[in-house]
């Protein structure tokens, strides 16, 4: 906290200083100091630092639980699925024959098409079996158009498997990874895709989740080809509805 309050000090200065001309950087410590709850007079010592710390906090620990994860799984699933190593393959080295080789550029992942619904289809199946938790404010029942109610103060969470799975909404063999399926990114939106949630509060962290497995494994590929250890696949483990990563075996061999 001593280390954050002068860089908050300085921010809440520029921001008085620019008034409207003041531009949001798009970071999280930026948007709670443009929040008039958390700094209601831009005064360094009317600032809610409690709010702040736990905003933080859920960024840090979302940070390095739920993105290793995808990248887990991603990894995973490609040394496992041995029928999208030639297509992924090539389209990593066109992509690193326009870079001749050097670092990527900021517009690189967009070229990542395959590679791109191949994440999304490990998102899609890696899921948890319920999720997004919500407390129902409406007074005394939330009605549903079919009639069921939910009590006010009651956590409802969604069931994130079935929608997953549902084969009318996910396409023939939804149980089964097919990363073609997919015709729109992964970090698109949309009902019958909820890794990240929907509406306002859906997740913002989204765009990071997506693209760090992307530049992950098209750097892999491009050094390695992946395998399991037993060219087989073990299904999910999970704590409580949460799907976790578990100990597996897998070896890089370097290409040629
Ligand atoms: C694969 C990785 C990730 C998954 C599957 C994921 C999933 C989700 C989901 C389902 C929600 C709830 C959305 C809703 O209520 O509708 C959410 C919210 C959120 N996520 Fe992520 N997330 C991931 C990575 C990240 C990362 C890397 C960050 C930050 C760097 C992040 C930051 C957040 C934040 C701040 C919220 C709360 C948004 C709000 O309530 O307005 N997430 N995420």
């Amino acid at each position: 906290m001593k280390h954050i309050k002068p860089v908050i000090k300085k921010r809440l200065e520029d921001k008085k200083k620019l008034g409207d001309a003041w531009i949001a950087p798009l970071d999280a410590l930026q948007s709670c100091l443009n929040d008039p709850e958390i700094a209601p007079d831009l005064d360094p010592n009317n600032v809610d630092y409690n709010i702040i710390v736990e905003i933080i906090e859920i960024l840090i620990f979302t940070a390095i639980i739920s993105l290793p994860a995808a990248v887990f799984y991603a990894l995973y699933d490609l040394a496992g699925r041995k029928e999208y190593w030639n297509e992924l393959y090539q389209e990593a080295q066109v992509i690193n024959k326009q870079c001749n080789g050097n670092v990527l550029k900021s517009d690189d992942p967009d070229k990542m098409v395959k590679l791109d619904k191949f994440v999304k289809e490990s998102l899609r199946l890696n899921i948890d079996i319920t999720n997004v938790a919500h407390k129902c404010i409406s007074k005394p029942y939330y009605t549903f158009e079919n009639g069921y109610q939910v009590p006010n103060g009651r956590m409802i969470y969604v069931n994130f498997m079935s929608l997953a799975m549902d084969e009318e909404l996910q396409g023939q063999n939804s149980k089964e990874f097919y990363a073609y399926r997919h015709d729109s990114p992964a970090i698109k939106l949309d009902h019958n895709y909820l890794v990240f949630g929907s509406g306002k509060h859906a997740c913002p962290g989204r765009f990071l989740a997506v693209i760090v497995p992307k530049i992950f494994l098209h750097m892999v590929m491009l050094r390695y080809n992946v395998r399991t250890e037993t060219g087989k696949m073990k299904p999910q483990k999970y704590t409580g509805p949460t799907v976790r990563p578990f100990n597996v075996g897998i070896v890089f061999e370097n290409r040629n």
